[in-house]
């Protein structure tokens, strides 16, 4: 479902990504550990398009997402949902208005404009809601509803989406322990019925241990890790976690990155926030 192959990522003279080969089978549920800066997010903003890769290949849901030209990123984008952190989702609207955002992608610029949404947006947007147990919360205003709540409305709109991929960055940093786990259950559950395929960005290692089919370990802007729950030692999360120096310095050593023969891009990748207001106005 996503194949990435020697994916590097400059931000100016900042290497973030150094080469990432990758594989995601269909219906995985991939967690990405790695400490901040690791480049855990941009690594997810390269497949769905919001960051555009300095070189490398990157195939996901069947789109060669290094195309930055807008029509191949619209196409992209419709089989790569997103989830975030802060949820994204508009205070003032309904639950239900923010499902239905989900469909934003697949209905003409005229309906999307005067958000008229088909009688079958509205059950697919009303069996999203319940598949995170909220239809109740349906015709509430988003605002009055708890972070954890707010979250599984999130996850909702990227179901409402009918994506092949639902890239998640961090979607339960801000929670507390027992929401967290409750909205990763959802959000695996969810998948699972539905054949998705998710890649997770985690902080949190034993939530990755318990939801992650497999993890990788991201440092320095490299995998160093690659393997099941079960799999992962004490060592490895060493090297996650602790290794960002001697990453770099391996790298450094064996595979030195050649400024002067990449094209690099300047930081002009749109801001996630600009994308959905976007959407929305
Ligand atoms: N648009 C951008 N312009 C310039 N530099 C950027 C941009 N986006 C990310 N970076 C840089 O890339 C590096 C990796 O950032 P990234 O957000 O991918 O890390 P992360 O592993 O997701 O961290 P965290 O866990 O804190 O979210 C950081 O040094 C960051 O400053």
């Amino acid at each position: 479902m996503i194949k990435i192959r020697s994916l590097t990522k400059q931000y100016g003279s900042n290497a973030v990504l150094r080469g990432i080969d990758l594989d995601v089978a269909p219906g995985e549920f991939l967690v990405v550990l790695g400490p901040s800066g690791a480049g855990k997010s941009t690594l997810l903003r390269c497949i769905n398009g919001l960051a555009t890769p300095t070189s490398g290949e990157l195939v996901a849901a069947g789109f060669d997402a290094t195309d930055a030209r807008n029509g191949n990123v619209r196409k992209l984008r419709q089989q790569v949902a997103m989830i975030f952190q802060h949820h994204n989702v508009v205070p003032r609207l309904s639950v239900l208005k923010n499902v239905l955002t989900g469909r934003l992608g697949q209905t003409s610029t005229l309906s999307s404009v005067l958000q008229l949404f088909s009688r079958q947006d509205i059950a697919l947007a009303m069996d999203c809601l319940r598949r995170v147990e909220l239809e109740h919360k349906a015709e509430q205003r988003t605002d009055a509803l708890s972070g954890g709540q707010r979250q599984r409305v999130g996850i909702a709109r990227a179901l409402a989406q009918r994506p092949q991929v639902i890239l998640a960055d961090e979607p339960v940093a801000s929670l507390d322990p027992k929401t967290s786990r409750l909205v990763l259950q959802y959000l695996r559950a969810a998948c699972r019925e539905l054949g998705i395929t998710v890649v997770c960005n985690l902080h949190q290692v034993d939530y990755a241990r318990e939801f992650g089919d497999r993890i990788v370990g991201l440092s320095g802007g490299k995998l160093v890790f690659d393997g099941r729950g079960d799999e992962l030692r004490d060592s490895h999360l060493n090297l996650i976690y602790s290794g960002l120096d001697q990453v770099k310095a391996q790298d450094e050593l064996h595979n030195p990155i050649r400024h002067t023969n990449q094209s690099i891009h300047q930081p002009t990748d749109q801001p996630t926030e600009m994308v959905l207001e976007g959407a929305l106005s």
